[in-house]
């Protein structure tokens, strides 16, 4: 081992007490030069203030006190520390003697200083060190500078310092180089560049000093580039905070609480509050008391947890304003691992929070009533059956069918239908609970779902009062109108445990009141299932009897009563089902009204009647018309004429052959429509037929103007022409019809006397029983070919 560079004053003895070696330290301690030492024991430099046997093989370590005798002559109280050099195991029996002066009686530090192995402590400091001259060129530096500036020893002094920054830090450089010259030190932080490309920024403290006269500046460059870069990063971290459009809150957790740290001006922006006056304040100063109170708990675990959350909820502006947040809160984990803050991000969702509100509110309302729409309803349903089937509370279910609403919307039009629509929806709204449910399900359809009614009692009264309000005039446009309603009633789950089963529930009940003279309310029952099954099943059969041609007509020969020939005759539709037998048009009519399957049906009876006219004139029969029973649904077809005028030139059948009867009651139902209708049909050039004359109640001024060639008497007035009552009406229809210029036909004629009486009364034409009920089409063509005629 090298003692030279040691600092401390050091000896090696061996076990006699010997010197052996020593270094400078030493002599410069006692003063003597190196040939005063060598040879000598140590005896001979210091006094131990006692006696001691030092050298002794099992020596671990002596501290002992005494004096060094220096060559100055006073001798320095010192402390010895002796151990045996047991690792250099080549010279057992030596042992190290450091010299250290007592506290007071130290070296100058210079002196040890001087001692220092300065040029290995620079080549290995971790940091570049320099000595530049003037000139700003390099005198000395270590290895740690060519290490960084990617250079060799060799070409290092001939460039000037400024040369290893960038240019644009060339005057920073040279400027504070100037700077340790002028005022003694300056520091500052550049960055050096590597010859191949590596940089280093370091932090440079130099100083003024000169080397043998010539004055310099020497320092060290501590290389902080990692600093440098955490340092830019938190400033792109802090930047992006600053100036993000998202609210941001920083919050600190560290002693148990949570209080704002701080804001950012997004945050500022968006609620109104400043930094300054809720630092330190627990961010739930700004809930909205007794809301979100799922999202709160939410958070209130999530921060208990130490663990992230995403929750939207309400809170309050400065203004008092209240605006829905998107809130993210994330907790910020120290290099400890503890979390000591949490982030929140908060984003501003009200817009979109009420455009959902009102995509939500259109998707489950009624756009004309604001009432629910089918979507809620069943929402709505779905929920009190739930109740009722696990709850045990029973809910009821009313639909709700304006009477008199589809003559309404034809005579006053579609304003004046959408008008009392929603009239009719406020009345049913006012008449019942909020908890309740009034919906619309399209057209005059209503639904109310009454939530967990007493009993059934209850629901009777409430809906009856219902009614009433429902069949209190509207006024509009100054007229009064009625809309009346009927009603039917399912209980629920009695009457149905799925939803489904207490629509239908409902619905049968609602056709039961309308089958009974509407406007009234009708509960379901099992009775009125049995009915309504029948109804239905009726309704499937007949879609299928019409597909497999189960339909036949049947003809009713219409005789002139002048000359007793069979001119014409009224097809009339049966239903020959293979379950049922031959089912009368009655029974299956008005489903098929209902149902529109009418509208596939009419076409079939004038096919088939334009099929048998066609085969009549085959048969030379000319001059004969049949007349078919047209229903309004019919009339009311877009297309019906064009369709009627293809279906006549397919069977090349004169347009006039074919008569269309239609009754009063239809045509009065809206009467302007029907007027346009008839005009079409009678442009087309087939006759036109009022039925069931005398029941409606047709203002003359109408009768006038439709283009009717017929008006049927209904057989109703015919019953007892012996009474004065009905002979007085069948007189005036006659008569009228006369004036008029149209044909006259009675119906139902059974009786001699019936005939007689029309034939006195000079009425047209008869059809009834009292000739021939209605024929199948052989029989009606064998009889009309052998002219059979009625006596008259
Ligand atoms: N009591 C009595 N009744 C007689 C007498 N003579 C004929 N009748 C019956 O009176 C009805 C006359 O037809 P409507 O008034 O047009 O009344 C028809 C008509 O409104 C409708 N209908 C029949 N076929 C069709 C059709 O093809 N289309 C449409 N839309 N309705 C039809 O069904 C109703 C009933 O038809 P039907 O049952 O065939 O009943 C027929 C006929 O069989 C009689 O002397 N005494």
């Amino acid at each position: 081992m090298s003692l030279a560079p040691l600092p401390l004053a050091v000896l090696v003895v061996d076990a006699s007490g010997a010197v052996i070696s020593w270094n400078k330290a030493f002599e410069k301690l006692a003063g003597y030069g190196p040939d005063e030492v060598r040879g000598r024991d140590l005896a001979g430099f210091v006094e131990f203030d006692e006696p001691v046997q030092l050298f002794s093989p099992t020596l671990a370590q002596a501290n002992l006190a005494g004096r060094l005798l220096c060559a100055r002559g006073c001798p320095l109280p010192v402390r010895l520390t002796v151990a045996p050099q047991s690792l250099d195991t080549e010279e057992p029996g030596k042992y190290s003697v450091i010299v250290l002066p007592l506290a007071g009686e130290a070296a100058p530090r210079n002196a040890l200083l001087q001692d220092f192995p300065v040029a290995e402590l620079i080549e290995n400091l971790p940091c570049v060190f320099y000595v530049i001259d003037q000139s700003g060129h390099l005198l000395l530096w270590n290895r740690q500078l060519e290490h960084v500036l990617e250079r060799s020893s060799e070409e290092l002094p001939t460039t000037n310092v400024s040369m290893f920054f960038d240019a644009s830090e060339h005057q920073l450089v040279r400027d504070n180089i100037l700077a340790a010259f002028e005022l003694g030190s300056s520091s500052h932080e550049a960055e050096l560049l590597g010859k191949h490309g590596k940089r280093t920024t370091c932090l440079f403290n130099c100083a003024r000093t000169s080397l043998g006269n010539v004055p310099c500046v020497f320092g060290t460059g501590l290389d902080i580039s990692a600093r440098k870069k955490t340092e830019q990063g938190l400033r792109v971290s802090e930047r992006a905070m600053y100036s993000s459009v998202n609210a941001i809150i920083i919050t600190c957790c560290s002693h148990g609480d949570n209080l704002i740290e701080y804001v950012n001006p997004a945050f500022e922006q968006m609620t109104g509050y400043e930094l300054a006056e809720i630092k330190g304040r627990d961010p739930r100063f700004m809930r909205l008391q007794g809301c979100d109170l799922h999202e709160h708990e939410r958070i209130r675990v999530a921060l208990r947890g130490k663990t992230g959350v995403h929750v939207v909820l309400r809170n309050i502006k400065r203004s008092g304003e209240i605006f829905w947040n998107d809130l993210r809160i994330d907790p910020v984990i120290n290099i400890d691992g503890q979390v000591t803050h949490f982030v929140a991000v908060i984003n501003d969702v009200t817009q979109s929070r009420q455009y959902e509100r009102r995509l939500h509110h259109l998707a489950h309302h009624d756009a004309l009533t604001g009432l629910a729409n089918r979507t809620l309803l069943q929402e709505r349903l779905k929920h009190a059956l739930h109740s009722a089937l696990h709850g045990g509370a029973a809910g009821a279910l009313a639909f709700v069918d304006l009477d008199n609403f589809k003559h309404i919307n034809d005579t006053f039009g579609h304003d004046a239908g959408d008008a009392v629509l929603r009239e009719i929806a406020d009345r049913l709204r006012a008449g019942v609970r909020d908890n309740d449910t009034v919906a619309r399900l399209g057209g005059d359809e209503f639904v109310v779902l009454l939530d967990e009614p007493p009993d059934e009692t209850v629901v009777a009264d409430l809906l009856e009062r219902l009614r009433h309000c429902v069949d209190r005039p509207i006024l509009l446009r100054g007229k009064e109108l009625i809309a009346g309603a009927s009603f039917g009633v399912a209980m629920f789950p009695r009457d149905g445990d799925t939803m489904d089963r207490i629509m239908r529930a409902a619905d049968a009940a609602m056709y039961h009141a309308k089958t009974l003279g509407k406007n009234n309310v009708q509960f379901y029952s099992t009775e009125l299932s049995r009915v309504v099954h029948q109804h239905w099943l009726l309704e499937a059969n007949l879609s299928r009897a019409i597909r497999n041609r189960e339909m036949v007509l049947g003809y009713q020969p219409k005789v002139d009563l002048r000359t007793g020939r069979v001119v014409g005759a009224e097809a009339l539709v049966r239903w020959h089902s293979p379950e049922r037998g031959v089912v009368g048009p009655d029974k299956f009519i008005p489903i098929a009204e209902q149902t529109g399957l009418i509208v596939p049906l009419g076409d079939w009876v004038i096919g088939e009647a334009c099929a048998t006219l066609r085969s009549l004139a085959t048969l030379g029969v000319v001059d004969f018309v049949i007349s078919v029973n047209l229903s309004a649904r019919q009339l009311r077809q877009r297309h019906f004429v064009e369709h009627l005028a293809t279906t006549l030139r397919e069977h090349s059948i004169a347009p006039n052959a074919l008569e269309l009867e239609v009754t009063e009651s239809q045509l009065m139902d809206n009467p302007a429509a029907a007027l346009e209708a008839l005009a079409q049909l009678k442009a087309l050039g087939v006759r036109l037929s009022i039925d069931d004359f005398g029941t409606g109640y047709s203002s003359l001024s109408y009768l006038q103007k439709f283009p009717v060639d017929v008006i049927k008497i209904d057989r109703s007035f015919l019953g007892d022409v012996a009474s004065e009552g009905d002979a007085v009406i069948a007189r005036a229809i006659i008569a009228l019809g006369h004036n008029l210029k149209l044909e006259v036909i009675a119906e139902g004629v059974e009786t001699r006397e019936q005939l007689a009486f029309l034939q006195d009364h000079e009425c047209d034409q008869m059809q009834g029983y009292y000739f021939s009920p209605a024929l199948p089409q052989d029989r009606l063509s064998s009889m009309v070919c052998n002219d059979v005629r009625m006596v008259v």
